[in-house]
C-alpha cells in the first residue's frame, strides 16, 4: 500500500466538478509511521492503520477527575402527498422493493431550490430558505374533518357521562375513564396537525453568498458529526465505517467538518475499523467529489441495482469506478480479518512477555522470585503499535473492561488547511486514479471513547454524546453539531448544506435545531410493522413544524452548539440591540448570557467546569454561528474547525481530561446543558428543554432523503421499541 504522492502539483484547470474557480495548491507531508518491534508487520492485514497521527492518549485514573395512529390520519397523508411534489425520479430503482419508497421520498416545496427566489433591489440579499403554505383547499376538508369527528366525540361522551350504569358503576366510570384518556390524546395529537407546512432551502443562493468569488475558500461555519456506537456484534462495523464514510464524503467543505466516533464499547477492533476507514476515505472521498457520486456510503453505492454508468459523462468514470470497488473489497476484506489479527497479535506479544516475565524471574534473586510470582501476569489487548489497547481487553481485566477503562481520544485524519488542495495521482497496487481536478482532503476524524469507572453513572448514549461536546468543544468547537446513530447514513450529499439554509438565514438565530426525517431502508412494500412511522413523520412533524419546531427525534438532527449549552436564544438575550425583549425568569433560568457581569469565565465554572480551552470556545461557538450580519468584524465570514497545524498535543490532552468520568461531577451537563439525563427518551426531553428556553426548531425534508437507515422488520424488536417509546413517553408525562 503506497502513501499519498508527495510531489506538489499546480492546478490550473478550472474544476468542473466542485464549480471552485482555479487555484495554486500544496500537497500533504508523507506520513510516517510508528513501527513495531520486531518480527511483526506495521499492518498484518495489509492496511495502514497507523499511518495518520498516531496520537493515542489515554486518560488514566489521574485524568478522574410514536408511532402514529395511522386511520386518523390517511386522509389528511394522502392529501398533502399531492400538495408535494413526488420525487420518485430521484430514487434509485431498487428502492421499489427494499428502499424507503416514493412514499417517504416527496420534498418539502413545490419550488425549484437552486433558481433561489428573486433578488431584492437587484442584488445583494437574498434569502436562503422559506416556508411554503400548504393550500387552505386541501387543508380545509381535513380541518372540518376534525372538528366533525371531535363534536361526535364530545356529544358521545356526554352521552356517556349522563347514563350512569348503576349495575356496574365502577366498570362503567373505569370505562369512561379510558375513554377521557382516549379523547384527550387523539385530541392533542390532532390540533397541531391543523397548520401543517412545508419549507424549501436555496443551497444554490447559499453556494453564492459563501463560495463564489472567494478563491476556492468557503465562508460556511464549521459542522462538528456525532455519530455513537455501544456494541460491535450488535451493530456491525461495516454499517459503522459507511455511515462515518458518508460523512466525510458529505458535500461541505473539508476543513469545516469535523466527525467524532463515540465508541462506548471501546473495543480496540473499533479503533482499528475507524483507522482504515480513514484509510480508504482518502480514495472515496475524492471518488465522490470528482464524479458527483450519490449515495456516498459504498456498500449502498455499489449495491446499487441501477446502471452505475448512467448519467456518468467522463471518460474514466468506468476506471475510477472498477479501481473504487477493487479496493472497497480490499477494505472489506481486511475489516474482516481485523478481530481474527489482534486476537494473534495480542497472543504473539502475551508471549513475548511472559518469556521475558520468566527470564527475569530466573535471574532474580529468592525475594524478587517471590515477588514475581505474586505479579500475575495479565493477558492484555495489543495495538499494533506494540503498546496495551487502554480500552476493553478480550481477556477482561482490572481498568479494562468494558465498564472500566481510561478515556481515549485519537485523531485519525486531519485536514491540512482551509485551502482546497490537489494532487494528481494516488496510487495503490499499481493502480492509480486521477484525482487532478478535486480537493482530496479528508474532514477530520476523531476516535473518542470516555472514561468509564465502577461508581460513575455514564449515563449511556446521552452521557457520551455530552463527552463528545465537550470533547469536540476543544478540538474543533464547530458552531453546529449534527448527531447521527451510527446506523443513519448521508444518503444525500447536500443535506448539510440544505440545513445550513435554514440556521444561518437572516431569520435563523432562533433556532435551536433542524430535525430531518428518519427514513428507512430494508422494510418491505408492505411496512407491516409500521416501521417507516409515515403518519409521525409526513404528517405530525409537519404540523409542529406550523407551530414552535418539531420534537427532537433521538437522531438526524443539527444543533446549534450554543443551544446545546443551555444558553437563551438572541430574542430573549439584551445582546441583539434590536431584540430588545427582556424577559423575567425564575433564577434557574435566567439566561446563561454571554455578557454577565461576572468577571471573565468564571460565571460559566459551575455549569461547564473547569477546563479553560472549554470554557474558552463558548463565546467563539456563538459568533461563528450567527448568520453573517451580525458578525463582529463585518463580512469576515466562519473560520475553519480545524486545521493540522492549528491541533495541539495541548488540546487533544484537555480532550482526554474533559471525557474523564469524574468531569461533570461539578456541572450541570446533562441537567439543563447539553443531552438531557435519566429519562428513557432522553432525545424528547433534550429537544422540550430547548423550545421551553424559548427557541425554536425546523423540520426539513429535502427533495432527496437526506439520511437513511435500515431497521429491523423482525416482530420481537419492533415490539420491544414500541414499548420503550411508550414507557418513556409515560415517564415524561409523570415528570414536572
Ligand atoms: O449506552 C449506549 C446506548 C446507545 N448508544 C447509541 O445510541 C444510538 C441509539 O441507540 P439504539 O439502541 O439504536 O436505539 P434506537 O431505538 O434504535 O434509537 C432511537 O431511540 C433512542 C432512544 O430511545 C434514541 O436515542 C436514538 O437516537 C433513536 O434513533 C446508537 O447509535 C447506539 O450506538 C450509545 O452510544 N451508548
Ligand atoms: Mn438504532
Amino acid at each position: 500500500m503506497q502513501p499519498l504522492s508527495p510531489a506538489p502539483v499546480q492546478s490550473s484547470e478550472e474544476q468542473p466538478e466542485t464549480g471552485l474557480p482555479p487555484r495554486p495548491v500544496l500537497c500533504p507531508p508523507q506520513w510516517s509511521q510508528p513501527s513495531l518491534p520486531n518480527g511483526h508487520s506495521k499492518n498484518g492485514n495489509g492496511g495502514a492503520t497507523w499511518s495518520i497521527m498516531n496520537w493515542v492518549m489515554t486518560g488514566g485514573k489521574s485524568y478522574c477527575g410514536t408511532m402514529g395512529n395511522a386511520g386518523s390520519y390517511v386522509d389528511l397523508l394522502g392529501l398533502m402527498k399531492e400538495s408535494a411534489r413526488s420525487t420518485m425520479g430521484d430514487h434509485d430503482a431498487g428502492d421499489y422493493h427494499g428502499g424507503a419508497g416514493a412514499d417517504d421520498g416527496y420534498g418539502s416545496g413545490d419550488v425549484d431550490e437552486d433558481d433561489g427566489p428573486e433578488r431584492v433591489d437587484g442584488k445583494a440579499w437574498r434569502p436562503l430558505s422559506r416556508k411554503v403554505k400548504i393550500p387552505d383547499d386541501i387543508l380545509n376538508p381535513y380541518r372540518l374533518l376534525v372538528f366533525g369527528r371531535i363534536t361526535v366525540l364530545v356529544l358521545f361522551l356526554m352521552w356517556r357521562i349522563s347514563h350512569v350504569n348503576t349495575d356496574a358503576v365502577w366498570l362503567w366510570a373505569a370505562s369512561v375513564d379510558c375513554e377521557i384518556w382516549f379523547v384527550l390524546t387523539w385530541v392533542l395529537e390532532q390540533l397541531p396537525n391543523l397548520w401543517p407546512i412545508n419549507r424549501v432551502a436555496y443551497i444554490g443562493v447559499l453556494k453564492e453568498r459563501f463560495e463564489e468569488n472567494l478563491k476556492g475558500r468557503s465562508e460556511l461555519p464549521g459542522i462538528d458529526v456525532f455519530i455513537s456506537t455501544v456494541d460491535p456484534e450488535q451493530e456491525p462495523l461495516l454499517v459503522t465505517a459507511n455511515t462515518v464514510l458518508s460523512v466525510l464524503a458529505a458535500d461541505y467543505p473539508s476543513e469545516k467538518l469535523a466527525c467524532y466516533l463515540s465508541d462506548d464499547s471501546a473495543t480496540l477492533v473499533t479503533l482499528e475499523t475507524m483507522a482504515e476507514t480513514a484509510h480508504f476515505a482518502k480514495l472515496w472521498v475524492p471518488f465522490c467529489r470528482k464524479h458527483s457520486i450519490e449515495p456516498r456510503s459504498p456498500e449502498r453505492y455499489f449495491g446499487l441495482t441501477r446502471d452505475p454508468y448512467k448519467d456518468q459523462v467522463r471518460p474514466d468514470f468506468i476506471r475510477d469506478w472498477r479501481f473504487l470497488k477493487r479496493e472497497y473489497d480490499k477494505f472489506k476484506v481486511r475489516l474482516n480479518a481485523l478481530p481474527d489479527l489482534i486476537r494473534r497479535r495480542s497472543n504473539v506479544l502475551n508471549a513475548r512477555e511472559e518469556v521475558e516475565a520468566m527470564r527475569q524471574f530466573h535471574l532474580a534473586d529468592d525475594d524478587l522470585q517471590i515477588q514475581l510470582l505474586r505479579k500475575k501476569l495479565s493477558r492484555a489487548t495489543w495495538m499494533s503499535n506494540a503498546t496495551h489497547w487502554a480500552g476493553a481487553w478480550l481477556h477482561p481485566s482490572q481498568d479494562h473492561t468494558k465498564w472500566d477503562h481510561a478515556g481515549i481520544v485519537q485523531v485519525l485524519s486531519l485536514p491540512q488547511g482551509c485551502h482546497p488542495q490537489c494532487e494528481s495521482h494516488e496510487r495503490r497496487n499499481g493502480m492509480s486514479i486521477d484525482f487532478k481536478e478535486v480537493d482530496p482532503q479528508v474532514p477530520m476524524l476523531v476516535y473518542v471513547s470516555c472514561e468509564k469507572r465502577r461508581g460513575y453513572d455514564n449515563n449511556k448514549k446521552a452521557g457520551a454524546m455530552n463527552a463528545l461536546l465537550r470533547a469536540s468543544a476543544v478540538m474543533s468547537n464547530g458552531p453546529f453539531v449534527l448527531y447521527l446513530d451510527c446506523d443513519q447514513y448521508v444518503y444525500n450529499s447536500q443535506a448539510l448544506r440544505e440545513a445550513m439554509c435554514f440556521m444561518i438565514d437572516h431569520r435563523g438565530e432562533n433556532v435551536a435545531f433542524i430535525q430531518f426525517p428518519l427514513r428507512t431502508e430494508g422494510v418491505n412494500i408492505c411496512d407491516r410493522y409500521s416501521n417507516r412511522n409515515r403518519v409521525f413523520f409526513n404528517v405530525n412533524m409537519r404540523g409542529l413544524d406550523g407551530l414552535q419546531g418539531p420534537v427532537y427525534a433521538g437522531t438526524n438532527c443539527m444543533f446549534r452548539r450554543i443551544a446545546l449549552y443551555g444558553f437563551d436564544p438572541p430574542k430573549f438575550n439584551i445582546l441583539y440591540q434590536h431584540h430588545t425583549v427582556k424577559v423575567s425568569r425564575p433564577d434557574d433560568q435566567k439566561p446563561l448570557l454571554v455578557h454577565s457581569n461576572l468577571p471573565g469565565k468564571s460565571k460559566w465554572l459551575k455549569r461547564f467546569g473547569n477546563s479553560h480551552l472549554f470554557l474558552d470556545s463558548i463565546e467563539d461557538a456563538e459568533n461563528q454561528a450567527k448568520p453573517l450580519p451580525y458578525q463582529p468584524e463585518g463580512k469576515s465570514g466562519h473560520k475553519p474547525v480545524v486545521q493540522c497545524e492549528a491541533l495541539t498535543q495541548e488540546m487533544v490532552r484537555e480532550a482526554i481530561g474533559v471525557v474523564s468520568c469524574g468531569y461533570e461531577e461539578k456541572t450541570k451537563l446533562g441537567r439543563g446543558v447539553g443531552w438531557v439525563y435519566g429519562s428513557l427518551t432522553e432525545h424528547i426531553v433534550t429537544g422540550y428543554k430547548m423550545h421551553n428556553r424559548g427557541w425554536s426548531s425546523i423540520y426539513c425534508i429535502p427533495k432527496r432523503d437526506a439520511f437513511r437507515c435500515t431497521v429491523p422488520i423482525n416482530l420481537t424488536i419492533t415490539l420491544h421499541k414500541a414499548l420503550w417509546w411508550a414507557t418513556g413517553i409515560l415517564d415524561q408525562l409523570r415528570s414536572s
